[in-house]
């Protein structure tokens, strides 16, 4: 069979996985018992290699081609060794069926985590590959405070940072400080604005927050760009608003994370525009 002319020769060559029979994927996966998921290629199902370690096998359905496609992938996918990458262990090409065996990863996919509020789609890379989370209704995806903050928390960044706290502690770091970063990021994300580069720039803009901060008084537009419906934008400002109560410098009047986390569950409408007071770098 040319599966058995061309590829077997790439397998043994190129391939350092293992390579398994079916019989031996049937046996891993107890006749395929526990299902994992579904993906475009097939199902995928818990399994178990016989010194107990666990594996999550992929079998491939729709199977187009001699399976020269197949074993380049598989090459290529065994050549690639990363932490923040699944491990293929091995794979089974025998006839028409074909099979992946991954390293099995127990705590399921963010977005199972995030109560599918986020689509991975939502989750943005910044130029230092740091992920930033384009969604703005934080308020149903965790319903533990901490995590809210933290998630989103920008330790140790400068610009995220409330000056007067890295003052007091000296680059350390607290809840309130968590407070702040959230409510910088997420005054950034919605406004698609960085807010360093525009605080560095004093000669022709003003400080970003302060800038929101009027706008909000004035009762003015924000730029929201992206946004082009109502409900999103009502929700746009409620964030921007939360935002600014994070922000506030007046340490007796600052804002805590549960605090946060009562006015997101609110209506933007019962929500109070804060004072003025907000921490800048200048
Ligand atoms: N290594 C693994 N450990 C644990 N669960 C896994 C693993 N790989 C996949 N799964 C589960 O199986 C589901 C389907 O995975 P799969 O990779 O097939 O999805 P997909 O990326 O949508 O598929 P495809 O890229 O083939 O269209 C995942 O959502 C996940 O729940």
């Amino acid at each position: 069979m040319r599966e058995h002319s061309v590829a077997a020769q790439q397998i043994e060559g190129l391939i350092s996985s293992r390579r398994y029979t079916y019989k031996d994927i049937k046996r891993m996966t107890n006749f395929f018992q526990e299902k994992l998921g579904q993906g475009g290629y097939g199902y995928v199902y818990k399994g178990k290699l016989r010194d107990s370690q666990l594996v999550a096998v992929k079998l491939l359905k729709n199977l187009k081609g001699d399976g020269e496609e197949f074993i380049n992938e598989v090459a290529s996918i065994s050549r690639t060794s990363h932490v923040n990458i699944v491990s293929l262990l091995g794979f089974c090409f025998e006839g028409s069926k074909r099979a992946l065996v991954y390293e099995f990863i127990p705590n399921g996919s963010l977005e199972k985590i995030l109560h599918f509020h986020i689509k991975p789609h939502n989750i943005l890379l910044d130029q230092n590959y740091c992920p930033k989370i384009s969604n703005f209704g934080l308020a149903k995806i965790c319903p533990r405070e901490e995590s809210i903050v933290s998630m989103l928390g920008a330790r140790g960044t400068v610009g995220y940072i409330a000056p007067d706290l890295v003052i007091k502690n000296i680059g350390g770091v607290s809840h309130k400080s968590d407070v702040y970063s959230y409510g910088m990021i997420v005054m950034e994300m919605v406004e698609g604005r960085k807010n360093v580069e525009v605080g560095m720039d004093r000669t022709s803009e003003i400080y970003f927050p302060h800038w929101i901060h009027r706008c909000l008084e004035l009762q003015e537009e924000l730029e929201l760009h992206s946004i082009t419906n109502e409900e999103d934008k009502e929700i746009a400002k409620k964030m921007i608003i939360i935002s600014l109560w994070c922000i506030q410098i007046d340490s007796e009047r600052s804002t805590t994370d549960t605090q946060v986390v009562e006015m997101l569950k609110g209506s933007v409408k019962t929500l109070p525009i804060p004072p003025n007071n907000l921490s800048s770098p200048h």
